[in-house]
């Protein structure tokens, strides 16, 4: 299956220690999954240049240039079908897409958060849970719905929290298993072990 990625920075979530893009691009790994564009609604950040040095097609559509949030999703839209993609992937996507964006892609578009959904939905994440005490939580892989970060859960894996964790520190220690769980969850829908249906609810198959 044809990945697309979309991206707004560090990008650590395309790649780590040539994880991710391998897993994706070698296709013998039975992951059946490889990445073939990786778009960024902001320049000169540092996920378009892993893309890069992975000989992986990468564009920069800032969503800044557009009208309507509407005109931004669409121009994104355009370059993924232009590209075959089947899947498309946020990793650290930070911008909300409009829910003609989400029908397009419904069952074909996953996110990875970093906490255990449906706690901390949003952004900062680490903050929340560290304002919230938790000794435990960790990222979700999930399908994108509307509703954000609302989508069915694909994939969690639980992480723990070090006494004097920061948000840099626990952050860091989030993402080694990020690493893990978005290959993970891509696999999951490359090889259609699981589906959405029209309910939005998860179908396990084989
Ligand atoms: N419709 C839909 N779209 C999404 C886009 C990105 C992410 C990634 N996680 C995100 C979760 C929250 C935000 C957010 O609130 N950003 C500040 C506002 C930025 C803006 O004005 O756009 C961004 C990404 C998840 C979703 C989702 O679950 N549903
Ligand atoms: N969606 C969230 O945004 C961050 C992106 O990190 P990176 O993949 O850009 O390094 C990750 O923490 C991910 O969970």
């Amino acid at each position: 299956k044809k990945v697309g990625v979309l991206i707004s920075g560090s990008g650590t979530n395309l790649q780590v220690n040539n994880v991710t893009i391998n897993a994706t691009t070698d296709l013998s790994k039975g992951i059946g999954a490889e990445i073939v564009l990786v778009i960024s609604n902001k320049p000169g950040v540092q996920g378009l240049q892993r893309a890069q040095n992975a000989g992986i097609p990468t564009k920069v559509i800032k969503h800044t240039e557009f009208k309507s949030r509407l005109e931004f999703d669409m121009a994104m839209h355009a370059e993924l079908i232009a590209a075959g993609v089947e899947i498309v992937c946020l990793a650290g996507f930070m911008r909300v897409l409009t829910g003609d964006f989400v029908k397009l892609w419904q069952g074909r578009l996953i996110n990875i958060h970093p906490a255990l959904l449906p706690l901390f939905k949003g952004t900062h994440a680490h903050r929340q849970a560290l304002a919230a005490g938790v000794r435990i939580t960790g990222c979700t892989a999930h399908f994108v719905e509307e509703d954000i970060d609302a989508g069915a859960i694909l994939v969690q894996q639980s992480v723990q929290i070090e006494i004097g964790d920061t948000e840099e520190t626990l952050q860091e220690r989030v993402k080694l298993t990020e690493h893990k769980v978005f290959p993970e969850a891509l696999r999951l829908v490359a090889t259609e072990k699981v589906y959405l249906d029209e309910e939005g609810k998860l179908v396990w198959t084989k």
